[in-house]
């Protein structure tokens, strides 16, 4: 195909460009194409989308953020160098957790399900659009099949994402009643970790890309990577905004949510656990040996609560940073028994001490 069709910019550039120079060059692509110019990111952020635009945009976004360490994978699997792979198998576990219940795809699905999404709904991957699929897919193909340099220069759209998250974060906060600092919480992350992954990958690509025809190609790879982005925009904006035309089998607002409560039922703060929560003790309260009775307590303020034995092995994990399926997992494996039981029983007990107020997630 490329010999049919040559790039258009294929005789630019026959001068080997300095590091910063082909550096200097990479950010432009992103200054000019990347996706925080899209007309649908600018809604968006500026609050002007409704609320099922948003859902829109979550349900679709969840094939790129499950996908993303598929095409990891596809570019571990062309590194033959194990200090390289080291580095860069991070990223999967960046969106898959160690743990069921951690990791950014799960992060993503509290972004979905907080803008009212059934779990198992976003999980089909039913309403996604065939052009949000074939976009992300593409850019699984390309890092299969291109160069390892083309695969790692395609991921330097990560460069730019800091700034966009940050704008992304702050609009929606400020323009959204329906959006909480929770339901964004995927993002928290990523402004540490996209960093990291970008100025490994800016490094790699200015010291491998050595000649011109490297370097070009290392450009081409960023601008298809935009593409990818800016493709997968089009296609929510045509169906969503406007023309608004629905593809035949994509979602359709109302389709896979979780029923609303009446105003009268609902009842914030209170909702039950979930396996991805990270269980903690509130302020002022505490897991005590209380000596003389020789059992261990709960001690809030001017309450005590007495704990049997299956309580006290889960309150000494609840640390804040374990996730219910996390300290299942470890009871598992120090009771040699099935953590997904373990899970649901922990579930019940979490919520029983969440309704008394002695536990927070
Ligand atoms: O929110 C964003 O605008 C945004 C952009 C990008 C990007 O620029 O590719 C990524 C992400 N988020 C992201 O969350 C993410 O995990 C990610 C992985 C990659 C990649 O190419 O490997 N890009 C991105």
């Amino acid at each position: 195909m490329n010999a049919v069709f040559p790039t258009p910019d294929a005789a630019d550039s026959q001068r080997l460009l300095s590091p910063d120079e082909l550096e200097a060059a990479l950010r432009d692509i992103g200054a000019r194409r990347y996706h925080n110019l899209h007309p649908f990111h600018r809604l968006l952020h500026d609050g002007k989308l409704s609320k099922d635009q948003v859902r829109a945009w979550a349900l679709n976004r969840y094939y790129y953020q499950a996908m993303i360490p598929v095409k990891d994978a596809a570019v571990l699997a062309r590194m033959t160098d194990a200090s390289l792979r080291r580095i860069w198998r991070q990223r999967i576990v960046d969106h898959d957790g160690d743990h069921p219940g951690d990791g950014g795809i799960e992060r993503w699905l509290k972004l979905a399900e907080g803008v009212g999404f059934e779990r198992d709904y976003v999980l089909s991957t039913r309403g996604i659009l065939s052009a949000t699929k074939f976009s992300v897919e593409a850019y699984v193909h390309f890092v299969a099949e291109k160069s390892l340099l083309e695969a790692i220069a395609s991921s330097l759209t990560e460069m730019f994402s800091p700034t966009i998250i940050s704008e992304r974060v702050a609009g929606m906060l400020k323009n959204y009643d329906f959006i909480t600092k929770d339901t964004l919480a995927y993002f928290d992350k990523r402004l540490t970790q996209a960093p990291r992954d970008a100025d490994f990958a800016l490094d790699y690509v200015k010291t491998h890309a050595t000649t011109p025809e490297l370097q070009r190609q290392a450009m081409a790879a960023l601008t298809f990577k935009c593409n990818v982005l800016w493709t997968q925009l089009d296609a929510l904006y045509f169906a969503y905004v406007a023309p608004g035309m629905i593809p035949p089998d994509a979602w359709t607002p109302g389709t896979g949510l979780v029923p609303e409560a009446p105003a009268s039922q609902a009842a914030p703060g209170v909702r039950k656990m979930v396996a991805g929560d990270r269980p903690r003790l509130p302020r002022g309260v505490r897991l005590r040996h209380d000596e003389t009775r020789g059992k261990h307590v709960l001690l809030a303020p001017e309450r005590t609560f007495d704990l049997d034995d299956n309580a006290v092995a889960v309150l000494k994990l609840v640390d804040g940073n374990r996730t219910v399926a996390a300290i299942a997992d470890e009871l598992g494996r120090t009771y040699a028994a099935d953590p997904r039981a373990i899970e649901a029983d922990i579930l019940v007990m979490l919520d029983g001490l969440a309704e008394k107020r002695v536990l927070e997630r």
